[in-house]
């Protein structure tokens, strides 16, 4: 594992507690902070060494150039919801920054993996996609990972299984046209819409607790961190322990002609297949419908 870096550019507090996640998994020798916020940096760093006597991973200030240089580079600099903001409403914004922040880490190590947090999550890939001059494969978003997270979360407290246990995915947009893949979803191998437990109704009710979530926590606390801090944790594992885990990721998928969330296989060369996960009829028209939505605020960016 020694030598291995992980830049993470925007220190605030997503940025914070990717790389709290990621020391106290202890797989990655140095987490190179960036921010334009310099005193953020400084503090940031001065707050997360006093972890040092749990981890080995050093975390230090640095600079593009150097994140460049990285192992795994996580962006995360931009701006974020204000109580009731969709994410696609951060595009303009969020454009500007990415599009800056890729130029001032030029030119990117061609083996270096890219990890897009900072909303809206697909259209920002698709972009860093077109700009990093990397491999497509090795650039990726954290996608609907969160809101999977967040659904086999409700559906392990509805039928007392680990939500380990529970094999069933949020696709499409990491934002307001993402759906669950009912129809697929298991436990044990056994259809999910098979257990007693679950009822019809109870689709259309987990479903939107899922969407509104995050427009839930940003009311109440201004901000969501720790899921999408754990969630990136493991997706830095997965890559730099080589495990080859399944996960909804924002990829490109060739079918769509654009990038959202879909089942992908990632280790250590990054997005190392894109699998077509069954979908019944409706299922597929929202995946379609996701699809061209996203599509629609793409066309405005194509570079
Ligand atoms: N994909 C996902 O599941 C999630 C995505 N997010 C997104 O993550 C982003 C960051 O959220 P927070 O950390 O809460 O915001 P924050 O405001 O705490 O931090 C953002 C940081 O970006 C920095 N920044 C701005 N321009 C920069 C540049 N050109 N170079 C380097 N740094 C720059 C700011 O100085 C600030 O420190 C937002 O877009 C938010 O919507 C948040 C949670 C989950
Ligand atoms: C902010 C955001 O994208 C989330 O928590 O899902």
């Amino acid at each position: 594992m020694g030598g291995s870096k992980v830049a993470i550019i925007g220190a605030g507090s997503v940025g914070a507690t990717i790389a709290y996640a990621i020391m106290l998994r202890d797989v990655a020798s140095e987490i190179l902070l960036v921010d334009v916020a310099e005193e953020v940096v400084h503090g940031q760093v001065l707050d997360l060494s006093d972890a040092n006597l749990i981890t080995s991973t050093k975390v230090r200030g640095a600079t593009y150039q150097e994140a460049g240089q990285a192992d795994v580079i996580i962006i995360t600099a931009g701006a974020k919801q204000k109580p009731g903001e969709s994410r696609t409403q951060l595009i303009d914004r969020n454009y500007k920054i990415l599009q800056s922040v890729i130029g001032a880490m030029k030119p990117i190590r061609q083996q270096s993996i890219m990890i897009l947090i900072s909303n809206p999550v697909d259209v920002l890939t698709h972009i860093a996609q077109q700009l990093a001059d990397i491999p497509r494969n090795q650039v990726f978003g954290a996608g609907t990972f969160l809101d999977t997270s967040r659904l086999r979360g409700l559906l392990a407290q509805k039928l007392e299984v680990s939500a380990n246990s529970i094999h069933a995915y949020v696709l499409g947009e990491h934002g307001d046209t993402q759906f669950v893949a009912w129809s697929s979803a298991s436990v044990a191998g056994k259809p999910l819409l098979s257990f007693p437990e679950f009822k019809e109704g109870d689709k259309e009710i987990i479903e939107k607790k899922i969407a509104n979530k995050a427009y839930d926590i940003i009311k109440a606390k201004g901000a969501t961190y720790y899921g999408i801090g754990a969630c990136t944790a493991s997706l830095v594992e997965a890559i730099l322990l080589d495990k080859r885990e399944v996960r909804p990721l924002s990829v490109y998928v060739d079918s769509l002609g654009t990038v959202l969330s879909v089942p992908a296989k990632l280790g250590f060369d990054g997005i190392e297949r894109v699998f077509d996960i069954p979908l019944n009829e409706p299922e597929r028209t929202r995946l379609e419908e996701s699809a061209a939505s996203l599509k629609e605020i793409c066309a405005k960016y194509h570079t």
